[in-house]
């Protein structure tokens, strides 16, 4: 099993983090608080009162955690289509596998990152909706004083199940939406790159950020569920599962609760996603 996937999944996926934690955070805030009044709100009200490290609340773990859930993204789906088309990285610009392998293998890596990313992901989200400013002498002290603070915390509270509260909802969200994240990606890139070539910068730049737009316009629906999900239990338990909570908002806040926070996740999705792909494929065409 080639492990140069993994390793470039694991670099690719820190980088585009860091450039995309700050959308993350406003994001989180407008799908689970109703504090804020838009995008801009948010922003504001989160540099004011939490100063400019407020919109990295929560990075540390992902940056750990969301590179290797990367690496299991990435190396997964290439390993997926190896089994499926017999072909490498490298050989697959000859050799291009169809829509369907894609697919498969995208929905194959979606589920099983999805796993790994379940317990981080939840801390990140725990993490993320604590708004007492960054810790000063004298303000009110959060309820979690960090990432392992937090996962010790659910632990004891809600035990080893409860790292996984939403895992189900994050499942759901991932799984089509990575096999739609690498046929946008390869679609793009088979259309703007002549035939038996490697895309160039510019082309995977561009199929990146619209493989990651599409990807995440399709999964905001679960992602808003999958962050009440997560944060349901922190005082008592409101949702009795997955399809309670989505009927239980609907009922509450209209259909246009499902597309909370898309502006930013597509906002967000455009320069990470390049940024990934870029990252990710010439550590491939280096290391090839
Ligand atoms: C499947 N879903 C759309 C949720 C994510 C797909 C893109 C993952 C990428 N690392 C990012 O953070 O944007």
């Amino acid at each position: 099993m080639p492990v140069e996937e993994f390793v470039a999944g694991w670099i690719s996926g820190a980088l585009g983090l860091v450039l995309g934690h700050p959308f993350d955070t406003v994001k989180v805030r407008l799908q689970t608080q109703t504090t804020y009044r838009g995008i801009v709100d948010c922003m504001v009200k989160i540099y004011r009162h939490e100063s400019l490290l407020g919109f990295f609340k929560g990075m540390s773990f992902p940056l750990a955690s969301i590179a290797v859930v990367n690496s299991v993204l990435f190396g997964v789906y290439s390993n997926t289509l190896l089994v499926l088309t017999a072909t490498s990285h490298q050989e697959r610009r000859a050799q291009p596998p169809s829509y369907t392998h894609i697919f498969l293998a995208g929905c194959t890596g979606g589920f099983l990152q999805a796993y790994c990313l379940a317990p981080f992901d939840l801390i990140k989200v725990r993490l993320q909706n604590q708004t007492e400013p960054v810790a000063q002498p004298g303000s009110p002290q959060p309820q979690y004083q960090g990432p392992v603070h937090c996962a010790a915390s659910i632990f004891r509270e809600e035990g080893y199940r409860g790292l996984f509260r939403g895992a189900w909802a994050l499942m759901l969200r991932d799984t089509p939406t990575v096999g739609i994240y690498f046929i946008t990606y390869e679609g793009l890139c088979r259309q703007y790159t002549p035939e038996g070539q490697n895309p160039s910068s510019a082309t995977v730049l561009v199929a990146g950020g619209f493989a990651g737009i599409a990807s995440w316009v399709a999964a905001t629906p679960l992602d808003v569920i999958k962050s009440r999900m997560q944060m349901d239990g922190l005082r008592r338990r409101v949702y009795q599962g997955v399809l309670d909570c989505m009927v239980s908002s609907v009922r509450q806040e209209g259909l246009g609760v499902f597309f909370r926070g898309v502006t930013i996740n597509s906002a967000r999705a455009f320069p990470v996603n390049a940024v990934t792909f870029l990252s990710y494929e010439y550590l491939l065409r280096w290391w090839g």
